[in-house]
Formats: C-alpha cells, structure tokens, sequence
C-alpha cells in the first residue's frame, strides 16, 4: 500500500486499513435463470488499483453494484474490511457503505443543486460534518478535479467532461476507502475522455484510496492498475500485472478479447 497521502489530507488517516480490504467468496448472482456470476472468489487489497475488464456481459457491473449493495447476491459472502456487507444486519451495511464511494457512467448528479452543494451535501447529511468544514474540503477537490472557477454552476451548465468531474470529487469528499468506477467515461464525447482519465490518473498516483475500476479504456488501465482481473461468464479466467495480461496473456479467451479492443 502507498504511505503518499492525499494532496487535500492533512495527515495520513488512521481509519486506512492495510491487508486486505475487500473479499467475494463464492458470490452467484443470478437474473431469472441466467446466471451472472458463478462462485466467484476474488480480493483486493487496501490501496491496490484494480481493473476488471472482459466481454460485455461478463459481469462487471454487476459486482460493482453488489459492492455499492444495490443489488444482492444470491449466494457467498462480501466482506469489506474485515466485516460482512453480506449477509449482515441492516446497520452494519450502512456503515460499510460510507466506506464505499461510486462514480457512474451517467454523472448522477443533483440538477438543481450548485457544483458546490453537489459536493457537500451527503458529507454534512450523512457524515454529519460542518457546512464549514464540508466546503473547505469541497473547494479542496474542486481544485484536484480542475474545476475551481465552476464552484456556483448547476450541471447542466457543465460540459459532461467536468459533470463526471464534479461526480468524482462528490464521491472523493466522503473520504471513502474505495472507489468504485464503472466506465466513467463511456458516455462522454471523445474529446473530453483524456481530462477525466487524468484526473483519475492523477487520484491514483497521489492518495491512498483503493479502486475497483471496469473500463473499456486499456491504456489507463496499463497505467493505473496494480492488478488486471479478466471476466469471462461470471468468472475471473485470468489474472495478474497489466504487463502481464496485456502482453502476454495466457488464456485464449483473453488474447481474443484483447486482439478485438486494443
Ligand atoms: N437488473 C438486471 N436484470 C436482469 N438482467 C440483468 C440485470 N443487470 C444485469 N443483467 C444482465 O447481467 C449480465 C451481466 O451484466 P453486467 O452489466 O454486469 O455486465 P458487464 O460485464 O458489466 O457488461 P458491459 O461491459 O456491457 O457493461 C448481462 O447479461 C445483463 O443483461
């Protein structure tokens, strides 16, 4: 795990968790009679950068969306630092959860709040931190995402770009341990890719924040990952470095897939 701390953090955190932090043991997800994820084991340590990529299909999303408990498995556990998000009572969940931020391929973002308000609202709602505090730390990200001079526009005054932006800092100010993507970049215009991935880029070099990323976008994550994890049929079929899997991957499920998107 990286000892960097965040630009925007003071002093390292000593809620941080070293080892490891997320765990799916068994995990079957299914839709009717079609079966997502099958038994799936997989782990992510604290501060590692993760990337899942694979076949639409294969499941991706849908472990995202179990760890964000939007959706349930149907059978295995999920264990995030050390303690059950499933099976679990109701308030450990919601406890787990603040340990958890998301960013979405649709930004999500409140469209009659400010960019700032967009930002402080779940800190002070459900954190319970100060207006003061909570705006501080949002002034704090806006400049780590590049958009200081937007602090008192709506979305809908933003290109999509800084909307994904503002969504990334939102996810950021609730200090969580990991942060989960899931092609955060797949509904933008072409042109405005390259400044979200570094901002991202940048995130993943100067904190401590573990990622679970699913993205269609191999060169970041070449750059970004500690690990590449590749789905097939609700499996992980291969794993390892990105120098590994990208350049000499072992499976031929993965040299078909990569020969089709790189
Ligand atoms: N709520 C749902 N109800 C029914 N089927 C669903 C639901 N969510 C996902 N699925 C199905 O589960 C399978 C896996 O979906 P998932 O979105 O996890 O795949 P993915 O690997 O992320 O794909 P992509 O790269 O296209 O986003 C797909 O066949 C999808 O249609």
């Amino acid at each position: 795990m990286s000892t960097e701390t965040h630009p925007t953090d003071s002093k390292p955190d000593p809620r941080r968790s070293t080892g490891e932090l997320i765990r799916l043991e068994q995990v079957t997800k299914r839709f009717g009679d079609h079966t997502v994820l099958d038994h799936l084991d997989f782990s992510v340590d604290a501060g590692k950068h993760v990337t899942l990529i694979g076949p639409s299909g294969s499941g991706k999303t849908t472990i995202l969306r179990l760890l964000m408990t939007l959706l349930k498995p149907d059978e295995g556990t999920i264990t995030v630092d050390g303690e059950r998000l499933f099976p679990a009572p109701e308030k450990q969940v919601r406890e787990i959860r603040k340990k958890i931020g998301m960013v979405f391929q649709q930004f999500n973002l409140f469209p009659n709040m400010t960019v700032l308000r967009n930002i402080t609202e779940a800190p002070v709602t459900v954190l319970g931190m100060s207006k003061d505090e909570a705006e501080e730390r949002a002034r704090e990200l806006l400049e780590l995402v590049g958009l200081t001079e937007h602090v008192d526009k709506h979305p809908a005054q933003l290109s999509g770009g800084q909307q994904q932006r503002v969504a990334i800092a939102r996810a950021l100010a609730m200090r969580p341990q990991v942060l989960l993507l899931d092609e955060v970049t797949s509904a933008l215009d072409p042109e405005l890719v390259a400044g979200v991935l570094d901002v991202l880029r940048d995130i993943a070099r100067s904190t401590d924040i573990t990622m679970l990323c699913v993205t269609h976008e191999m060169n970041f994550a070449r750059d970004i990952s500690d690990q590449v994890l590749m789905f097939d049929s609700g499996r992980v079929i291969e794993a390892g470095p990105p120098e590994k899997i990208f350049s000499e991957p072992e499976h031929d499920r993965t040299r078909e897939f990569l020969s089709a998107v790189l």
